[in-house]
């Protein structure tokens, strides 16, 4: 007995991760649907062993399924989220589309998995930012132990979270570069491959962009609307795995040893913090990885109790599909949904 589930954006990058982890994780499943455009009707996608075929978002009766899993942008979200909550499934929307609704929970699991009792208010939850999602797994802790005043991050983003043509585009430019072939930029400003460009999404009036914004509206939304952040969003030249400088600020001294045992008892965080080169993470080490991972924790000398780390995750993982569906898994924990049947399948 399981549930009936949808994913609409199946053919993407966070869709495909979704049909792998949905398998490696054992959730429930009675019937997978794989949704995309009508372009990608009849395409194949694998879910563990076996092969399904895309149908097409239009022609698809939602009010058959319980759990629809969307990852297909925030226009498509826009576009169908709310028709289909009202139809009785619950939506888990990877896009910023509900993201600050307040009628619409924003959850990490680990850290406000209380939020999943709003759930039933649209029959959507929104699933995080990615670079929000491992942030906010790393910092609950220390802030339950100490309390975070300030926070000041960096983020060396990798192409995938610009989805399929994303990372095609680094991987064609840099062909081109030193072969034969087109490096025109298309879906970055600016040239990626071989360059870093300080710029994700769009710009604000105060000079930030949209992306360094979510970090601190998601962040206050779900863990403490009194932690100020400043934040410089980066795209970086690497397939998979976005990494987080971070500097904290906290309200009482926090040494980097007690910041360590900490963390190592954090759910969904492994500390790997040691001054060799195998004491450190990089997102090519991240990449397939559910954990979020923790390095180089030191103290900040320059401000009073501060200190400085450095945050690794998978964000097609931690970032979009895995925490999607830990959020199914919630619901199911928290016998927030049940399969139609009425039996609660209970994951052990
Ligand atoms: N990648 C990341 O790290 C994160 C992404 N997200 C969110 O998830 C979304 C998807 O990301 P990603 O998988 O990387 O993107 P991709 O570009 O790799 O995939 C987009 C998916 O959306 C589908 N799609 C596009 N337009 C429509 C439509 N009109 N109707 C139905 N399906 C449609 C595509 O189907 P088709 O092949 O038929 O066009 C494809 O399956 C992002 O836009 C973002 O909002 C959120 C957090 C992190
Ligand atoms: N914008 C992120 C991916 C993401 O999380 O997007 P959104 O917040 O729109 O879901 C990136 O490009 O790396």
């Amino acid at each position: 007995m399981g549930y009936r589930v949808a994913i609409v954006g199946a053919t993407g990058n966070v869709g495909r991760e979704m049909l792998a982890i949905l398998e490696e994780l054992n959730f429930p499943v009675e019937k997978m649907h794989a949704i995309a455009s009508r372009k990608s009707k009849g395409m194949e996608v694998a879910w563990g062993d076996k092969t399904i075929y895309c149908e097409d978002i239009e022609r698809f009766d939602f009010s058959t399924v319980d759990i629809v899993l969307m990852s297909a942008g925030g226009d498509v979200s826009r576009a169908w989220s709310e028709k289909i909550g009202k139809l009785g499934p619950i939506v888990i929307d990877n896009s910023s589309a509900f993201r600050q609704d307040k009628d619409v929970p924003l959850i990490v699991p680990e850290v406000n998995p209380d939020a999943v009792k709003q759930a039933k208010k649209k029959n959507i939850i929104a699933n995080p930012n990615c670079s929000t999602a491992q942030l906010v797994v790393a910092l609950k802790p220390l802030h339950d132990a100490a309390k975070i005043k300030r926070a000041v991050v960096s983020t060396y983003q990798s192409v995938s979270g610009a989805g399929k043509e994303g990372m095609d585009e680094l991987w064609n430019q840099t062909k081109a570069i030193y072969g034969l072939g087109d490096a025109t930029p298309k879906k970055f400003p600016k040239q990626i491959a071989f360059n870093v460009i300080p710029y994700i999404g769009s710009f604000r009036d105060d000079g930030y962009t949209d992306e360094e914004a979510k970090m601190w509206e998601e962040t206050h939304k779900m863990l403490d609307p009194n932690i100020k952040l400043t934040v410089t969003c980066v795209r970086v030249p690497v397939f998979v795995g976005h990494s987080e400088s971070v500097t904290v600020e906290f309200d009482r001294p926090i040494e980097p040893d007690e910041a360590r045992e900490i963390l190592r008892e954090a759910p969904g965080v492994l500390v790997v913090d040691k001054m060799e080169h195998d004491g450190y993470i990089t997102p090519v080490d991240a990449a397939g990885e559910h954990a979020v991972f923790v390095s180089r924790i030191r103290k900040d000398p320059t401000v009073e109790n501060g200190l400085s780390f450095w945050v690794v995750s998978d964000n097609l993982r931690k970032g979009a599909a895995l925490n999607a569906v830990q959020i199914a898994q919630l619901l199911d924990e928290t016998g927030t949904i049940t399969p139609k049947s009425g039996v609660r399948t209970v994951i052990v």
